[in-house]
């Protein structure tokens, strides 16, 4: 199915120890008059699924957002990949999909890759040859290459938004970036779309951030960030905090956790 062909990818730091993929220090971010995150310290481990889940409107996108520099009024520390988020070398080393992410319905799956191929690496001659390479890979990646020459607007919801995930991977990141990818499918798609991203993660050693508010698909993260109103309530893996609230699902641990923090 899954046509992956880079190798895992670990990354060394100073004294032989890999660092996250994300490293956040007291990341705090203002939004109009309101203080949207409110100090986070976290880190991201590279080559895992790191999800980050709250309820709506608790800031996941913004964090997102800072995540990969489009978000105004950061301060604090926000390193990705090695590198202060934002800085421009990171632009072609992360795949972000956004929330709700534009996908030309009037384009086949082949010409909205092309398009935004054109846009990531412009050129002729050779940069053509390895941009329509790319394409073909991109969709192999999500499994769409019988559908490559299907009208966008004649996709089911599924593989709208695999078409939006094949765009982010093809610069192939190194961290993907997705907000709510499974919003609006149905458990079938939901759970094809995860494993696509366990065999992302598993082939390519890339790193992924989703995000969610349905507390079941924390269960197939390796780890979780659980946020609530700016801040995080935990970072830890599912398992760790099952055990650690004496819970039987995530939902519960989550549920705990709000209580415990109500409590203080
Ligand atoms: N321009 C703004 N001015 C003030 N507050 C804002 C602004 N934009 C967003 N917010 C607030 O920031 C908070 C975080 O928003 P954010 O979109 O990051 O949340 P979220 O967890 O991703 O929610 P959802 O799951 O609904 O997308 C929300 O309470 C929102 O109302």
């Amino acid at each position: 199915m899954m046509n992956i062909e880079t190798p895992p990818r670990t990354e060394a730091g100073p004294a032989g120890t890999t660092t996250p993929a994300i490293r956040a220090e007291s990341l705090t971010v203002v939004r109009g008059p309101r203080t949207v995150l409110r100090g986070l310290t976290f880190a991201v481990p590279r080559g895992q699924i790191t999800g980050l889940l709250g309820p709506s409107g608790c800031g996941k996108s913004t964090l997102m957002r800072s995540v990969v520099g489009t978000q105004a009024k950061v301060t604090g520390t926000l390193e990705v990949l090695d590198h202060p988020a934002g800085t421009p070398a990171l632009r072609s080393r992360i795949g972000y999909v956004t929330q709700n992410p534009s996908v030309y319905d009037d384009l086949t799956v082949r010409q909205n890759l092309e398009y935004f191929a054109a846009v990531l690496a412009p050129g002729r001659g050779a940069a053509a040859a390895r941009r329509h390479e790319d394409v073909t890979r991109a969709i192999a990646d999500v499994d769409l290459t019988a559908h490559a020459d299907a009208l966008a607007g004649n996709l089911s919801g599924g593989q709208r938004s695999r078409v939006s995930l094949a765009v982010a991977l093809l610069g192939a990141p190194e961290l993907l970036v997705l907000d709510e990818p499974t919003v609006g499918l149905d458990p079938v798609l939901r759970r094809d779309l995860w494993n696509l991203f366990h065999t992302i993660a598993a082939d390519r050693g890339t790193t992924i951030l989703v995000s969610s508010h349905v507390m079941d698909e924390a269960e197939r993260c390796h780890r979780l960030l659980l946020m609530r109103e700016g801040e995080i309530l935990a970072d830890d893996t599912p398992d760790a905090l099952r055990a650690r609230t004496d819970s039987e699902t995530v939902e519960a641990a989550f549920l705990h956790l709000v209580d415990e923090a109500n409590a203080r």
